[in-house]
């Protein structure tokens, strides 16, 4: 028995199950002391830190009814951590990795700094289902093409069977100084976004079961339309490690699925994966979210247009599917992964308004905002990544509307102004025979007219050889 604690500083993965530092930890026999650093955030809350908080205060609750808890700090991890495992005593300090670039950083320093002190660090495997310097092609390079990637990814073999929670857990029960408040304030702006949301690792087990039940047999199918609730909602869950890729995979792979489904289950862990490809690539570019990975992109004549830029952000566009998609994002913090790529492909090709401006936004407002998923699906919208879209697609806002909303239910859900309009007018409102609705502005910008600028500048970018 050793009373000296083993530190588990918490990230982004709070949950008891398939926590593999928490695991390591416990079976160390030493008393277990739970920690949180928020990082200082001189710009205020952005709804992932909303939800993480919420998560935060959500295991929290669990935690109490095994009578322990997280200790919260704030300020600066790498000068804090040694500070808290030096004042303690620790024996050893226990984390999942994280591979962002700052973070990924601040973890190598703190295990540099950790080894001549005599505390051990241990570092594990626990956001992705493949750690994202693992995958490479034959000559040992990174792939840039997410088919050959997610093809390599598969046959490297199915991922090892989610940790169960342990079973018994021992706190370290001595005053910590210097925790913080474990909840924080509010801003009133995140009011809106509670309705649209359960938190608990209890909660995402329940919408990962009631997805597979309700959804997994159809997802290929109807993934695409917003009007319907076909898609895992999982996201948010993923990002703050309420679940784990691993218990997604293992739970979807291992239902039982009508074999005229096996289809759906593929494309539905391809989705997975998409989300494993676009670590892999921040992995290999540190700079995704701000440099375009297509070099020729730099010199692409982008506007500015504060006026249309904020129109975009407020849902105030003219075009029914992308204000309503800019609306669900503000008022819930979430958005349907299709109006996403259409709301996204309307500012970097529509307004030609530089694609980081939207994945800034993005960062901001989605509750499932990921540095890795949201630059690397922006230079997908955008043509600028290198496994991505064209830049001469452009996305027609009301052709994808009359697809994928074909009654406006979605539309209506988010832009009450439209509400009685009727389906067949509501894609295009300026052109119905009963007039604009009072309130719902005509069209920023004329598509035909867009579409022209956007391939006249991307043009000039390609040296004049483009095709349209
Ligand atoms: C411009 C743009 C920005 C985006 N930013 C983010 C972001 O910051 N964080 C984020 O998690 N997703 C992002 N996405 C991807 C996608 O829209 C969301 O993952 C999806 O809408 C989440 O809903 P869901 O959990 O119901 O997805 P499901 O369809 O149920 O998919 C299951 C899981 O697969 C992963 N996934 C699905 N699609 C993608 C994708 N295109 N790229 C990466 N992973 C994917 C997610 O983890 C998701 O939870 C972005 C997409 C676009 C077009």
């Amino acid at each position: 028995m050793n009373d000296k604690p083993a530190i588990v500083w918490l990230r982004e993965d709070f949950r008891l199950a398939d926590n593999a530092a928490l695991t390591a930890a416990t079976q160390t026999g030493a008393p277990l002391l739970l920690i949180h650093i928020r990082p200082e955030r001189p710009y205020g809350m952005t709804a992932v830190d909303w939800f993480r908080e919420k998560t935060l205060a959500h295991f929290n609750v669990d935690l109490r009814s095994l009578g322990g808890k997280v200790h919260v700090f704030a300020g600066d991890s790498a000068r804090l951590l040694p500070e808290i495992a030096a004042r303690v005593g620790a024996a050893a300090v226990f984390w999942n990795r994280r591979y962002d670039p700052v973070g990924r950083e601040i973890d190598a320093g703190l295990k540099r700094e950790f080894a001549p002190c005599g505390t051990e660090a241990h570092s594990f495997a626990g956001a992705l289902l493949h750690e994202p310097w693992t995958v490479k092609n034959r000559v040992g390079q990174p792939f840039k093409i997410f088919s050959a990637y997610w093809r390599a990814a598969c046959e490297a073999g199915s991922p090892r069977p989610p940790l169960p929670a342990p079973r018994e857990l021992k706190f370290f029960t001595e005053p910590v100084t210097g925790a913080q408040e474990e909840q924080l304030p509010w801003p009133a702006w995140t009011s809106s976004l509670d309705a649209h949301h359960k938190f608990g690792e209890a909660a995402a087990q329940d919408r990962l079961v009631r997805f597979i039940a309700d959804d997994l047999g159809h997802y290929e199918d109807e993934r695409d339309f917003p009007d319907r609730d076909a898609t895992s909602g999982l996201s948010p869950y993923l990002r703050v490690g309420q679940i784990s890729p691993r218990q997604v995979w293992n739970a979807v792979s291992d239902a039982s699925v009508n074999p005229a489904h096996a289809a759906a289950r593929a494309k539905f862990l391809a989705e997975l994966g998409w989300r494993e490809f676009a670590w892999s690539v921040l992995w290999e570019h540190p700079g995704l979210a701000d440099h375009a990975l297509r070099q020729e992109f730099e010199g692409l004549p982008w506007r500015t247009d504060p006026s249309g830029l904020e129109a975009w952000k407020r849902g105030r566009t003219g075009y029914p599917l992308v204000d309503a998609g800019m609306r669900e994002l503000w008022r819930s913090g979430v958005m349907h992964n299709r109006v996403r790529m259409v709301a996204a492909s309307f500012l970097v090709k529509h307004l030609l308004i530089d694609w980081r401006l939207g994945e800034q936004w993005f960062a901001e407002t989605l509750a499932d905002y990921d540095p890795a998923s949201n630059a690397l699906n922006w230079q997908w919208c955008a043509g600028t990544g290198a496994d991505s879209a064209p830049f001469f697609r452009i996305m027609n806002p009301v052709l994808q509307s009359r697809k994928f909303d074909p009654s406006g239910v979605y539309i209506r859900r988010w832009v009450p102004e439209l509400k009685s309009v009727s389906d067949k007018d509501i894609h295009a409102p300026w052109e119905s025979p009963g007039g604009l609705p009072a309130n719902y502005p005509l069209p920023i910008v004329d598509h035909a007219a867009a579409r022209r600028r956007a391939l006249a500048a991307w043009d000039g970018v390609r040296g004049g050889d483009g095709q349209a």
